[in-house]
């Protein structure tokens, strides 16, 4: 690790700057005149850097390329040893060509914004403070930092600390000192744009302007003005499991994307993108937040869906249906099904009859092979001794001692019989031999059989997917993933208690699981978050209930219509959200249009327009698609646009957009108090403005509106 040696103290002191009530002073890049000039220090540095790193490129390029041609020319001249080694060269090369190109990259960015913090910190030894500046890299120069990193030891003060007496952890142990002063900076083409000195707390003008700006196609980092409480859950290096309950746009995926960040760098020694998981919800969501880590610096990470790992885990073992959308549906049998899988009480269940059965269903009788002789009773002593194992692990181990016995037994050295034919006989002594059997049979065991309907043969509905897995996990294993050091599931609250005990058993790894249980999508689902209690032994549940995402009035207008007590918006104002009432559905469309063209012409860049349901979704994209660009949301969509969206809700959670319109708010779509839920979600998907309209008579859930 480098040594720390941060820049020593300015000369030119700092004008003081116009100062507002709270402590903070805005200045005029001016009234900054020092900042200006290390601004042109370091972007000479930069320069400098740049041409380096430039240089370093090209050579390991001309280098690689060199002994490539070499290799091929003299191939048949040389010998084995030499291609040998001139191959390890060439990989050697090109490792550092990588690294090469990634300073480079790193330089480039830092070109743009090399930095966005200034902290000085005076330790308890030293009488001059010295001055840290955090940017999104490092970036030294012989030993000297110029800039540190933000996810450096000595950043946390920038989002954890007051000016005045503080420490920090760094790797040697606390560092106890005065922190003299907090300045943040916004520089875009290597300009500054503003500066500000704060006294107090960081960042409530910084993260204004931030919140203000409109949304992209990408997630954006947010390194500048991370708060305090996400700040802790980014560096939180002690929980194995982290639960993060936040509210709508509390920030939940980004501090899970940060976090990532963050652990990579302090464990980059051990930990690397590839041994990180995302289970995201769809594509169109991974693809939204795929620009974060690399922006970060960091190889982005590996992600895939439910469906995904039941795919790879299943595959020529049994089929299953796609998840049905809820809203989709009326078939009142299929969803008490569902409501029946759905609860922590169903696992305890599974968990009964699995043990139940792993002894009772197997029916050991004497081994008998010529002269050799393993009785019952030694059979069922081994059994019970793999109980950690999966049924038929078991089997073969104990056919493993069977064998050993004989191999020990054997003084005349006569001809035994082989392990897998011992094996075999074993299997045999199962009463359930394959986990259909197993599973079906538990339906029996629980008294009804009606709760398993195979919609076609060997075919699963998507409700008994993961509890057949938690069958076949315990009967013939799963396939287990050891690659995986951390696994990240978003929208947890859509995840039932049986699938969470299935990637437990696969990913035995730190997990950061984050969701909102008040975004609930599927209405047949009775867990809850106190399930995670009894879900892992020690797991470390966190609250966030600020919400960065929306407009002050949105947030006002998404509470009136599901009333999340603990929500708090932030006090960054904007237009009141409208609701249009329309004489009739043509109407309504000409209204969608008419705001449209007004999107089109104003600043804002994305567009939402949700609907309850998929087929409204894609009955209104046709309606607009002859005279629009428009962008459909399906469950087969693979990516995030800017421009005009149209989607079904269960599509757009996880998304925002600057301007959204909800559509058909009459009470024959949404009345029910799921449907108040949806309708919260579809709000607070809006960054800067909400419009709704509808036609005939309004939900009573937007009736009732004070
Ligand atoms: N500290 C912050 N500084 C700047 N922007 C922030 C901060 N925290 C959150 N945001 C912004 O708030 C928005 C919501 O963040 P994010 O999508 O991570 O929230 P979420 O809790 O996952 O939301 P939801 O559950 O509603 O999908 C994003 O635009 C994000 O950049």
């Amino acid at each position: 690790m480098n040594k720390v040696q941060p820049m020593r103290r300015h000369t030119k002191a700092s004008m003081p700057a116009n100062t507002d009530q709270q402590g903070k002073s805005m200045g005029t890049v001016d009234n900054f005149p020092d900042e200006i000039d290390h601004l042109e220090t370091i972007k000479v540095k930069l320069c400098d850097a740049l041409r380096d790193s430039d240089e370093a490129v090209e050579r390991y390029d001309k280098e690689y390329m060199d002994s490539k041609r070499y290799l091929a020319d003299y191939r048949h001249e040389i010998d084995p040893r030499e291609i040998f080694q001139n191959e390890l060269a060439i990989k050697q090369i090109e490792s550092w060509e990588i690294f090469a190109v990634q300073m480079r990259d790193k330089i480039a960015k830092l070109m743009d914004s090399p930095y966005f913090a200034r902290i000085d910190f005076r330790t308890d030894c030293n009488e001059e403070p010295s001055i840290y500046y955090i940017g999104r890299f490092a970036f030294a120069e012989d030993s000297r930092i110029f800039i540190f990193d933000w996810r450096a030891p000595i950043s946390s003060m920038f989002y954890d600390c007051e000016l005045g007496k503080t420490n920090y952890e760094a790797p040697v142990g606390r560092i106890e000192g005065q922190l003299t002063r907090k300045r943040q900076f916004k520089i875009k083409q290597g300009q500054i744009e503003y500066v500000l000195e704060s006294s107090i707390n960081i960042q409530d003008n910084v993260l204004q302007r931030e919140l203000s700006h409109t949304s992209d196609e990408k997630m954006k980092t947010i390194i500048a003005t991370i708060q305090k409480e996400q700040n802790q859950i980014i560096r939180n290096e002690k929980a194995d499991i982290i639960v993060i309950q936040g509210v709508a746009g509390s920030g939940k995926t980004s501090i899970a994307l940060h976090r990532i960040a963050y652990l990579l760098y302090r464990y980059k020694d051990r930990l690397s993108a590839n041994n990180v998981v995302i289970i995201s919800p769809n594509k169109v969501f991974a693809d939204y937040i795929s620009n974060v880590l690399p922006e970060l610096g960091e190889e982005p990470i590996y992600e895939m869906s439910f469906t995904d790992i039941a795919e790879i885990q299943l595959d020529g073992i049994v089929k299953f249906e796609p998840a049905r959308d809820p809203v989709e549906t009326e078939d009142l049998e299929w969803a008490e099904r569902v409501r029946f899988k759905s609860t922590l009480e169903f696992v305890e269940k599974m968990d009964e009859y699995l043990e139940y059965a792993a002894t009772e269903y197997f029916e050991p009788t004497d081994y008998i092979s010529g002269r050799f002789k393993a009785a019952k009773e030694w059979i069922s002593e081994r059994y019970n001794a793999y109980k950690k194992y999966p049924i038929k692990k078991r089997l073969n181990e104990v056919s493993a001692d069977i064998l050993d016995r004989f191999e020990t037994e054997n003084i005349r050295e006569e001809e035994l019989p082989k392990q897998r034919g011992i094996y075999r006989q074993l299997k045999s002594m199962l009463r359930k031999k394959n986990t259909m059997a197993l599973y079906k049979d538990f339906y029996q065991w629980l008294n009804m059989p009606k709760k398993l309907v195979l919609p076609a043969k060997n075919t699963l509905e998507w409700a008994d997917v993961y509890p057949f897995m938690y069958f076949h996990a315990t009967l013939e294993g799963l396939k287990e993933n050891k690659l995986i050091r951390h696994l990240v599931i978003d929208e947890m609250q859509d995840y039932t208690p049986a699938q969470y005990a299935v990637i437990n058993k696969l990913f035995l790894c730190k997990k950061t699981i984050l969701g909102d249980f008040g975004q609930t999508i599927n209405p047949y689902h009775l867990h809850s978050l106190d399930d995670f209690r009894k879900l892992y032994d020690s797991v470390q549940i966190v609250e966030l209930n600020k919400s960065y995402r929306s407009t002050f009035e949105i947030i006002t207008f998404a509470k009136k219509i599901l009333n999340v007590a603990a929500l708090e918006p932030i006090e960054r104002h904007g237009k009141e959200p409208e609701v249009i009432p329309c004489c009739d559905s043509q109407e309504e469309i000409k209204q969608i249009k008419e705001m449209i063209d007004a999107f089109r012409e104003n600043e804002y860049v994305t567009l939402g327009i949700i609907l309850k349901t998929s087929k409204q979704a894609s009955t209104l994209c046709q309606a607009l698609c002859a005279e629009y660009d428009v962008n459909l949301l399906t469950p087969d969509s693979v990516a995030f646009a800017n421009g005009v969206t149209v989607t079904p809700i269960q599509m757009s959670k996880g998304l925002e957009f600057d301007e959204v319109i909800i559509p058909s708010v009459n009470s024959e779509t949404y009345h029910t108090d799921y449907d108040r839920n949806l309708l919260y979600i579809a709000c607070t998907r809006a960054m800067h403005q909400l419009s709704l309209t509808y036609s005939g008579t309004p939900t009573k859930l937007i009736q009732e509106l004070p």
